[in-house]
């Protein structure tokens, strides 16, 4: 039987270019504009040129907000090594990086078995067919739509090829974006077929996020719409 419902939309702030010194505050102000869940950027500097933070700070975040739900982005090397302590902190969705694991049914398993869904992450070079294998041990598929490890990059169009190839073969799949996604490229995203939207910089630095966040869902529901009536 599919692991997979029918996708709906769902935007994903991401908090990697707010002001990290009132995490919390930026975090509760993306959920009153209207976020349906928070995708936390976690980098190690070795599997990308950058740091961020871990479970600690997850597990400081997760009393505040308790019915929030946190998907962590994993860009780091070893991604098995954080499955308890991610779960531990609160976290909801792990999100490991294809290119970083050895063994992924081992992880995709240990990932479910903490009780966290199951995101597997591509980097914009690696070919989706790498993931096929392993449909049904994941629950979200990222399509990374720039060069992970910074915010405020351009949006790689050509990526989109991925996420329609995985909506035409896994229509009840979770597809997330990541990556220079806002309201000048929604569209594309959404024509093929993503539901599960992280904006950064976008919607962090917008004077109106609530607006921002509005704008996405109306672009990713409309599409979606479109595609049922098609089907
Ligand atoms: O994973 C990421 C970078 O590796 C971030 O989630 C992403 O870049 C979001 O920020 P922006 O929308 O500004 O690109
Ligand atoms: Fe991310």
């Amino acid at each position: 039987m599919s692991r997979h419902a029918t996708p709906c939309c769902k935007i994903g702030p991401s908090i990697l270019c707010a002001d990290l010194s009132c995490l919390a505050d930026e975090c509760q102000r993306m959920m009153q504009s209207g976020a349906d869940y928070l995708h936390l950027d976690v980098m190690d500097g070795h599997f990308v040129p950058n740091l961020t933070f871990g479970h600690p700070i997850v597990k400081c975040l997760r009393p505040k907000m308790p019915d929030v739900y946190f998907d962590m982005h994993m860009m780091v090397e070893n991604p098995e090594k954080w499955v308890e302590s991610m779960s531990d902190a609160g976290a909801n969705q792990y999100t490991f990086h294809v290119e970083a694991c050895e063994d992924i049914p081992t992880l995709c398993r240990k990932i479910q078995e903490a009780g966290m869904r199951v995101g597997i992450a591509l980097k914009p070079g690696t070919p989706v067919e790498t993931i096929l294998p392993y449909s049904e041990l994941f629950d979200v598929a990222l399509v990374m739509t720039v060069e992970p490890g910074f915010g405020g990059q351009r949006f790689m169009e050509d990526m989109m090829a991925k996420v329609q190839y995985l909506r035409t073969n896994f229509p009840n799949l979770d597809i997330e974006v990541d990556g220079g996604v806002g309201p000048s490229t929604i569209d594309v995203c959404a024509e093929a077929g993503a539901n599960m939207i992280v904006s950064g910089t976008a919607i962090t630095g917008a004077s109106d996020p609530s607006q921002v966040i509005a704008l996405l869902r109306n672009s990713v529901e409309n599409a979606i719409q479109k595609s049922q009536l098609e089907r």
